[in-house]
């Protein structure tokens, strides 16, 4: 990939005191594209996140050796609000959002960190086109823009939370498990969201225990294991490889003995 493209995590190395958390991973996220980041719990992934959104000094972890960087320009070592301003915004895991603020307030909060001193060919379109577009992606917002948004459902508040970011006018969209805790049915709508999203020119990184749903979604995968990219190659290589089935789809070991193999995309194990 092209250094001056999308996103670039080059040898990324991260460590919380003493803790490493991540140890030399790479991985692109070129423009318009959805990358799938899968592993278990402690993996690393939400770690990632932190690092490329600037976030991890409020975690007390720090990148020790590696750099990021983002359409050319260098990401890492970026303070939160220059990095939302280069057009780069996290959706942190839990739906952060403000439970008091109602549903207006919440997305008014969201376009604050827009692009601010950043280059005027930076901004495509204002605030106002960024709330009609997150309005008419989540209509229930339209509705219940008065209420408090800590009324909202768990499937709402996370919509809000993805609304927020998109007042940003983000053009790559991080996000940290967006289904989890929601019923299938909320599920599968958040993921029907993250393409049409992706679909309207933003770039995503998604981190989800959901494999099958972020294998559907994402054009590329990779897994992360203590710390460390275990596996990468594109989604469907990733959802037809035997280790993928059987640790994080959930498919038996008898079953994916039984299947067949057939014509699989090449995969590429991480060489250190
Ligand atoms: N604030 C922190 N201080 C110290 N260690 C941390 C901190 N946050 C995460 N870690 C450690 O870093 C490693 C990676 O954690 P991380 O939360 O990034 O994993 P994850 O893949 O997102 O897991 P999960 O799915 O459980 O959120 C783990 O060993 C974890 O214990």
């Amino acid at each position: 990939m092209n250094a001056t493209d999308g996103l670039a995590v080059r040898d990324l190395t991260v460590h919380y005191g003493p803790v490493r958390a991540l140890g030399g991973v790479s991985l692109d996220v070129p423009p318009g594209a959805v990358v799938a980041v899968l592993g278990g719990n402690g993996a690393g992934k939400s770690t990632l996140l932190r690092a490329i959104s600037g976030t991890l000094r409020f975690q007390r972890g720090g990148i020790s050796a590696g750099e990021i960087s983002f359409e050319g320009e260098r990401l890492s070592g970026a303070a939160p609000a220059a990095v939302v301003a280069r057009g780069v915004v996290q959706v942190p895991e839990g739906r952060r959002i403000f439970s008091r603020m109602t549903v207006e307030e919440n997305l008014r909060a969201g376009a604050l960190g827009a692009r601010r001193g950043a280059r005027p060919r930076m901004i495509p379109h204002g605030a106002a086109e960024a709330r009609e577009r997150v309005l008419a992606l989540f209509p229930v917002l339209a509705e219940r823009a008065r209420q408090r948004a800590g009324l909202l459902s768990g499937g709402e508040q996370q919509m809000l939370a993805i609304g927020r970011a998109l007042m940003a006018r983000p053009r790559l969209l991080l996000l940290d498990e967006p289904t989890l805790g929601l019923a299938p049915l909320m599920a599968a709508r958040i993921a029907d969201t993250i393409k049409e999203i992706n679909a309207q020119g933003t770039s995503v990184l998604l981190v989800e225990q959901n494999a099958a749903l972020a294998l559907s979604l994402a054009s590329h995968a990779y897994v992360l294991e203590v710390g460390e990219v275990a596996l990468h190659g594109p989604a469907a290589g990733l959802a037809e490889s035997d280790e993928v089935r059987r640790r994080y789809l959930g498919i038996g070991a008898a079953e994916v003995a039984a299947g067949t193999p057939g014509e699989r995309p090449a995969l590429s194990r991480w060489s250190a």
